[in-house]
């Protein structure tokens, strides 16, 4: 069975952690392919993005570059509207058909917020979802809501085809867009926390310079 993976997010800009996860989860769930997915309107932010989302796609496609099987998806960012998760699920199983599975991958922080999501249980008869467990995550403080999907098996490889809430067997790493947004307007070196083709991109574009937030 094809097995097809999501990974969304604002990539304001596209990191080290991105990355690790991303591996992790196309290593875990044994994926044919591996689709990242910038917000083109991530609606849910108190502020919008720094970098525009023309920008943060481009940054996603220079961090995949050379990676097999990995392939940015404009298709939020053409989306004029909110970027809501089960429209591209929805729109994604339609054009995979029914006998693909799907995975969607998302931060422990994000897996907390769920239950306020457009149709959440409309994501989960669409996909199942592997989470990155960021530093203090405990799956005590999950939502009632989301218990009866939570399984705690290393094991993805007898997984069903939608309806379940796992986590990737991956360290917590300590690292976001914020922080480094603050280090790049403060001037630090930020090599080795993001690609050397997306800090070039960065760099070229005067991006992150200032009013971090
Ligand atoms: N270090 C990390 N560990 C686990 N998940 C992460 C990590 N960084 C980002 N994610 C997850 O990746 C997805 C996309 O992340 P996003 O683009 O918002 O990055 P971010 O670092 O959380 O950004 P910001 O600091 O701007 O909120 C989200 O589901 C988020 O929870
Ligand atoms: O669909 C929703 O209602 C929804 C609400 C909050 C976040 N999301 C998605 O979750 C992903 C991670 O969001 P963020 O802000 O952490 O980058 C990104 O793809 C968002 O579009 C989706």
């Amino acid at each position: 069975m094809r097995r097809v993976g999501v990974f969304g997010g604002t990539f304001d800009p596209i990191h080290a952690a991105h990355l690790r996860m991303a591996e992790a989860f196309m290593a875990q769930c044994q994926l044919h392919e591996l689709r990242l997915i910038p917000a083109g309107n991530p609606y849910h932010r108190a502020h919008g993005p720094q970098a525009s989302a023309a920008q943060r796609l481009a940054m996603v496609q220079l961090a995949l570059a050379g990676r097999p099987g990995w392939l940015a998806d404009d298709r939020e960012v053409r989306r004029a509207r909110p970027a809501y998760t089960v429209e591209t699920l929805e729109e994604l199983r339609a054009e995979l058909g029914p006998h693909c599975q799907l995975w969607l991958l998302i931060g422990g922080d994000s897996l907390l917020q769920l239950p306020s999501w457009q149709r959440w249980q409309r994501i989960l008869q669409l996909a199942n979802i592997a989470v990155a467990v960021r530093p203090g995550f405990d799956a005590a403080n999950l939502p009632a809501a989301l218990l009866p999907y939570w399984r705690q098996v290393p094991d993805f490889s007898n997984s069903a085809a939608s309806g379940t809430i796992r986590a990737l067997t991956l360290p917590p790493v300590p690292l976001s867009a914020t922080l480094l947004r603050h280090k790049l307007a403060g001037g630090e070196d930020c090599s080795g926390l993001i690609a050397p083709a997306v800090m070039q991109y960065i760099t070229g574009h005067r991006l992150y310079r200032s009013t971090a937030r």
